[in-house]
């Protein structure tokens, strides 16, 4: 493959429907309506996790569809897309993205090279799911398609905020030439839009729309509070 590739027409709104297994919605069928609900309301593109729920979404939606695998491996602390068998698993499934960590962990800028690789000669784009700047300009050095700040506080050295890392999303914006998609903590159509005002291509939105027992314990925070 010649250079990255954007797969997407327009700038705009990606919806990732995930449940876990431990999760209520957990169920192919479930995050196959879910994404119909997003695109019908004008997502632009469905991220989600694992075989079954790519290829429901695939069945049920005519956007792109970015998907990763989350994988619990011993004693290593990547879990988004962390082998070449998953990558192999998505790109089977029928996925048109595959995400995946590219985090300076655990060698992990050397070892994501052939899963790049792998994705690329099998014409899939590749997205970064990065912590921090210096990672998404390594990614971009790998070559990978898109950049997302999804990592950003998931990694023990990358800012901890309750809000989106809006601070790494301009710079990314600045210093990287692949599109950068601002992804992690987004909870309000304001922060979406700052997002992309801010210089981000796309927005991934998750838990904000696809998970309701992390919206309701926010209602019932709120209430608590009083
Ligand atoms: C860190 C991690 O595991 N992130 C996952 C990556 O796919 C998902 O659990 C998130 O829901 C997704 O990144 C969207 O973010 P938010 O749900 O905050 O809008």
């Amino acid at each position: 493959m010649n250079g990255p590739r954007d797969i997407f027409t327009v700038k705009g709104l990606i919806v990732s429907c995930q449940a876990l297994a431990d999760e209520p919605l957990h169920g192919g069928d479930t995050m196959a309506k879910m994404a119909r609900a997003a695109v019908s309301a004008g997502a632009i593109g469905i991220r989600t996790n694992g075989v079954v729920d790519i290829v429901k979404i695939k069945q049920e939606v005519d956007v792109p569809v970015i998907g990763l695998i989350k994988k619990d491996i011993e004693g290593s602390d990547i879990f988004i897309t962390p082998t070449i068998d998953e990558v192999k698993a998505i790109v089977m499934a029928g996925a048109d993205i595959v995400a995946l960590d590219v985090t300076d962990r655990e060698g992990r800028l050397e070892t994501v090279k052939p899963l790049i690789a792998y994705a690329h000669k099998m014409g899939i784009a590749v997205m970064a799911d990065i912590s921090t700047l210096e990672e998404g300009l390594a990614a971009e050095q790998l070559g990978v398609d898109y950049i997302g700040t999804t990592l950003s506080g998931y990694t023990s050295y990358s800012r901890q905020a309750e809000e989106p890392d809006f601070e790494l999303l301009q710079q990314l914006v600045e210093k990287v030439k692949v599109p950068v998609v601002a992804e992690g903590r987004i909870w309000t159509p304001e922060d979406a839009a700052k997002a992309l005002a801010t210089g981000a291509a796309y927005v991934v939105v998750g838990s904000a729309i696809t998970r309701p027992q992390l919206i309701t314990a926010r209602y019932v925070q709120a209430l608590r509070n009083l």
